[in-house]
Order: structure tokens, then C-alpha cells, then sequence
């Protein structure tokens, strides 16, 4: 199995390019959406950390307290957003909160297409390189945008001002680091045609023939492992007696 690391900024277009992705048939497990409550996307089969109820969110109203919650008893991720995107102390204690429960949700989301059989998944992570995951992904493809069409974009989308969205980019590594460690750059600073032909690439390069290492982790290549070596036993047993 392949694991592809899909990553950016803040408003670079990762969401943009997974899409293309799911477009393509391959499937996305989005960091994002492990992230939020179930009822963001009516999707009740995707794993969710934050859900009330769950220890993400537990801890999220014992550390920031009962008023960050709405009426509904859920997380209110506006205000909540406002708070850790203007104070890096608040932000550090949710993230530390947060990691343990947002990468077992990514990992129960890996499994269910491991056991499917998929062959190459990738996995839209914005902190990719903040939490370390990038270890587990091979390879890591980095959405790109110059930092003027970032944060208009970001001001754009958001309908916030200058300042709230240069916070939110500042809360991130910088992104042209980021660039610097990727195996493959996206550069989306152009137009939605110029990221769909670069995609093509990509799309090739990804999903290429699987390494040996890659294959043996995928479930058939395991299963065969795991029925070879029981028929190496069993014949072994049967010429020892
Ligand atoms: C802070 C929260 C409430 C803001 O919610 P909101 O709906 O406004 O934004 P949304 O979840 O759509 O995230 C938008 C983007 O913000 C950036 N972002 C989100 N959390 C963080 C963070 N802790 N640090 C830096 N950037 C972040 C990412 O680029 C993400 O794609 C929410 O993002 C959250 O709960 N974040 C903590 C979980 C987390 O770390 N998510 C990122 C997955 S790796
Ligand atoms: N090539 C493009 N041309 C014009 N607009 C774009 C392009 N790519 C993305 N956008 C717009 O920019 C905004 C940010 O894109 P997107 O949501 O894909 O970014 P993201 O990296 O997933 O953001 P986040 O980090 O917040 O999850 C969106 O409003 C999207 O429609």
C-alpha cells in the first residue's frame, strides 16, 4: 500500500486538489474532516474526534471550559478558532489535546481502505509536517501557492480581514519550507486549469507501479505472506514426521 502525504498552508488548496483526487477514484481520508463533528457532513461512518461526548471532547471543554460549546452541546469551531489562531499558547495546548485522537482517527480511517484492498491512498493532513506524520507518507506532495493569492484567497473564502488571516497563515510552518521537503509541488497559484494539468503528472507519478516494500504492506501482499508462510510450516511439519 501506497500512502501519498498531501499537504499545504492555510488556503493553498489542499481541499482542491483531494478533490481532484476522489475525482480520479483515489480515494482521500481528510484530516480536516476527522476533525470536526459528524454533523458538518451528515457522513456518520467517518471516524470523528471531536464529536460531544468523544475524549477529544472531553478535553477540548475541560481545558478552553463549557463556553466554548453551542446551544447543541458541540464545539463552537468559530469561536474556538478565534481563540487558538490569536493566542500560540491556546493553540499548542489544543493541538497537544488533540494529536493523539486526530492521528487514531487517521488511522482507523487507513485501515477500513487497507481492508479493501486499496492500493494507493492518500492522506490530506494540513499539519503534516507539524505533528511528524510525514515519517508514515511516501510521497508528499505539497500544494503551493504564492503568499499574496494565499491570503487573499484565505480573506476571500473566509470573509475575514487581513490581520485574522495572516494569523491563521502565521499559525502554520512557513510554506515555502514545506515546498523545500516535498517529494512533488503542486504550485496553485494560478488558475484551476493550470492545477488540473499539473495534476496529470502527479496523478501518474502516484499511483506508478507499487515497490516491493509497498506491496508486501498492501492487505493481498500481507495475506499471501501470511498464507506462505503457513503452508512453509505445515510442509515443514509433514516432512519432519
Ligand atoms: C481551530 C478549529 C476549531 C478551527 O475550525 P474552522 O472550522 O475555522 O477551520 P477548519 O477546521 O476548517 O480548518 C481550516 C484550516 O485551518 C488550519 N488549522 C486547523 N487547525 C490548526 C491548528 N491547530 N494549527 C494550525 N493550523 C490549523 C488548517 O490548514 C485547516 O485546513 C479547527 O480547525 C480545529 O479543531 N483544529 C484543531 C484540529 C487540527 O489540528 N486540525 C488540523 C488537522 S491536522
Ligand atoms: N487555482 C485556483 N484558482 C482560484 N481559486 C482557487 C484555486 N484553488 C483554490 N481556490 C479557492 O481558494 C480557496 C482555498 O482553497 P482550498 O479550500 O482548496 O484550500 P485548503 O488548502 O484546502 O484550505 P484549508 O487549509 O483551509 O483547509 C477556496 O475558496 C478555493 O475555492
Amino acid at each position: 500500500m501506497r500512502l501519498v502525504g498531501l499537504t499545504g498552508g492555510i488556503a493553498s488548496g489542499k481541499s482542491t486538489v483531494s478533490g481532484l483526487f476522489k475525482s480520479a477514484g483515489v480515494p482521500v481520508v481528510d484530516a480536516d474532516v476527522v476533525a470536526r463533528p459528524y454533523a458538518d457532513y451528515g457522513r456518520t461512518h467517518l471516524q470523528n474526534v471531536v464529536q460531544k461526548g468523544t475524549g477529544g471532547w472531553k478535553k477540548i471543554v475541560k481545558a478552553f471550559g463549557n463556553g466554548i460549546l453551542l446551544e447543541n452541546g458541540e464545539i463552537d469551531r468559530a469561536q474556538l478558532g478565534q481563540v487558538v489562531f490569536t493566542d500560540p499558547e491556546k493553540r499548542k495546548l489544543l493541538n497537544r489535546l488533540l494529536a493523539p485522537h486526530i492521528s487514531c482517527g487517521i488511522f482507523w480511517e487507513i485501515l477500513k481502505l487497507w481492508v479493501k484492498g486499496c492500493l494507493v491512498i492518500v492522506v490530506d493532513i494540513p499539519l503534516l509536517f507539524e505533528t511528524k506524520m510525514d515519517r508514515w507518507t511516501d510521497p508528499v506532495v505539497v500544494v503551493w501557492v504564492d503568499p499574496k493569492t494565499q491570503i487573499e484567497r484565505l480573506m476571500s473564502r473566509d470573509s475575514c480581514g487581513q490581520e485574522q488571516a495572516q494569523g491563521r497563515i502565521d499559525a502554520q510552518l512557513a510554506l515555502d519550507w514545506k515546498k523545500s521537503e516535498a517529494d512533488i509541488v503542486i504550485d496553485n497559484s494560478g488558475s484551476l486549469d493550470d492545477t488540473k494539468e499539473q495534476f496529470q503528472e502527479v496523478l501518474k507519478q502516484v499511483s506508478g507501479p507499487l515497490t516491493w516494500k509497498e506491496r508486501m504492506m498492501s492487505r493481498d501482499g500481507l495475506l499471501s505472506i501470511v498464507v506462505c508462510t503457513a503452508a512453509g510450516v505445515l510442509l515443514a511439519q509433514k516432512n519432519l514426521l
